[in-house]
């Protein structure tokens, strides 16, 4: 029988799903980080891109807070500015597209990996999204682990929305310094419908490097069950004062 355009559709948008959770499985499990390229479609992607100028234009981004108490001025140590999202907001409509696929992408990967778990991690819950704006004019953001004191995230999802992007005149790389891998470094242009997943703890300290362009990236936080409870626990004791993740 001739399969209908929507069983087409699908038929290739599961063979797709099924070749992305393969890499996401292999390259978190080999290199602790993911890239992959066109993930949403250019159409998609452009559609992204507007709603976040548009968010970025109505004023809801506010500056990107340090967790560190020291006096230096935040601005030092980075100078994002971020809104978080559940994609339910207005004009949000191709973020919550966004995000669902991230969810099945880390589910189905959890799936295939056949034990429930990802790199010996359970995942269980994510963040909303957070959407960072770095406004160009050297903003950055130095070396830095999203999660060094196990406050319960394991893999950080970042996805990028900036058209013809070219680091070499306008910077804004994101680095990775790969824990184990000697000297290495891996250098990450921040370009259209690029997404990447890599570990959230010390095994992936990273900085984004001086923008001279207005630069997007939507980010969410997949958290892993046990260390999560423990760190609500923790918490919840008022033992030590946690960073607030924004969940
Ligand atoms: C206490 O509330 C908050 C609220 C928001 C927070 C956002 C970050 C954060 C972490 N990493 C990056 C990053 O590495 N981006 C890489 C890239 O864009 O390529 C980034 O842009 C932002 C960290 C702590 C936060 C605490
Ligand atoms: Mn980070």
């Amino acid at each position: 029988r001739e399969l209908s355009c929507k069983e087409q559709l699908q038929s290739i948008s599961m063979e797709w799903m099924s070749q992305i959770c393969q890499y996401v499985v292999r390259d978190l499990e080999k290199y602790g980080i993911c890239v992959v390229d066109n993930f949403m479609g250019k159409e998609r992607a452009e559609a992204i891109h507007r709603s976040v100028v548009s968010m970025y234009h109505s004023g809801v981004f506010v500056e990107g807070e340090t967790v560190s108490s020291s006096l230096e001025t935040t601005k030092n140590v980075r100078s994002d500015k971020i809104t978080w999202v559940d994609g339910s907001e207005s004009n949000c409509a191709n973020i919550a597209v966004l995000i669902s696929t991230i969810d099945t992408i880390i589910m189905n990967a959890i799936r295939m990996k056949g034990n429930g778990q990802l790199g010996q991690r359970t995942i269980g819950g994510r963040t909303k999204a957070m959407i960072a704006c770095y406004p160009g004019s050297g903003s950055h953001y130095v070396k830095h682990v999203d999660n060094p004191n196990r406050d319960g995230r394991c893999i950080t999802t970042t996805y990028y929305v900036n058209k013809d992007w070219d680091a070499k005149t306008v910077g804004g790389l994101l680095r990775i310094f790969p824990q184990g891998w000697a000297n290495q470094v891996v250098d990450i242009e921040p370009i259209l419908d690029r997404m990447v997943f890599f570990w959230s703890d010390r095994r992936n300290p990273h900085e984004v490097q001086p923008a001279f362009r207005t630069r997007y990236a939507i980010t969410v936080w997949y958290f892993d069950a046990k260390e999560r409870e423990e760190a609500r626990i923790r918490h919840r004791e008022g033992a030590v004062k946690e960073p607030k993740s924004n969940e």
